[in-house]
């Protein structure tokens, strides 16, 4: 389980300084699915960014499992994200040079992960092994990334807007194999989004406004990435 507890993180802006997460406390239990909703600039990234423990917070806590990720050194802090979270951006961030199997086998060797091909087909790529990112479409290219995240078999997986970049049936196939691959390998999902439509595919919605979490919810029934609007 992940905990944050009163989690404030500012930014200078000039000669000010202002507060992006004000207070924010929250739990996040294993092989959840949720979504971190809210209007732009209301602190989603920013609160991702802490829980995942790729930025501190200027004072609070992030436990996983008690364990209290704000007191790690730097070194500790990154190898704790080695080991169990992974993350999925916008951007892909494949390496331009490197074929499929090698952008993936990079996550895979984190973990010394000998199975990683498997999470290749996982995503629908088995046939697309030696190809180069440039020779990929979008969507292909997000499910590169996204085995690439999850070839070292994370516990929680961190998407930020992951759909941002793609067409619709593109972005409902990228979703789809997310959920799927849950199922299949059993993680806790933390996405943010600002699409309404898909925060009706999670379990757990979080809503975010002017850097507070304003409401939480659960859904009654989860909707698939082919039953949500778009
Ligand atoms: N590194 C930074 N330096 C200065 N200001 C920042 C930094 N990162 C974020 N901010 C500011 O903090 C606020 C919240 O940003 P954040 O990206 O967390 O919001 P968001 O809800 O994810 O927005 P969006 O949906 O547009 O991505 C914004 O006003 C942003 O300009």
């Amino acid at each position: 389980m992940i905990k944050a507890r009163n989690i404030i993180k500012s930014y200078q802006n000039g000669e000010s300084r202002f507060q992006v997460l004000k207070d924010i406390s929250l739990d996040i239990e294993d092989n959840d699915f949720v979504v971190i909703l809210g209007a732009s600039g209301s602190g989603k990234s920013t609160f991702l960014n802490v829980i995942s423990g790729l930025e501190r917070p200027d004072s609070g806590k992030v436990f996983y499992d008690g364990k209290d990720i704000t007191a790690l050194s730097d070194n500790e802090l990154t190898s704790f994200r080695k080991e169990n979270v992974g993350f999925i951006f916008q951007q892909y961030y494949l390496l331009p040079n490197m074929s499929v199997d090698k952008n993936v086998k990079m996550g895979a060797d984190l973990a010394n992960n000998k199975d990683y091909k498997n999470v290749i087909r996982a995503v629908g790529l088995g046939e697309k092994l030696h190809k180069y990112p440039s020779e990929l479409s979008g969507g292909e290219q997000q499910r590169v990334s996204i085995a690439r995240a999850l070839a070292k078999r994370p516990r929680v997986l961190f998407l930020d807007e992951p759909t941002g970049a793609l067409d619709e049936q593109t972005g409902r196939q990228v979703l789809d194999y997310i959920c799927k691959l849950q199922k299949e390998y059993g993680f806790t999902i933390v996405m943010v989004t600002h699409n309404l439509n898909i925060a009706e595919m999670a379990n757990t919605v979080i809503k975010m406004n002017s850097g507070k979490i304003s409401e939480i919810y659960t859904n009654e029934a989860q909707k698939t990435a082919y039953e949500i609007g778009w």
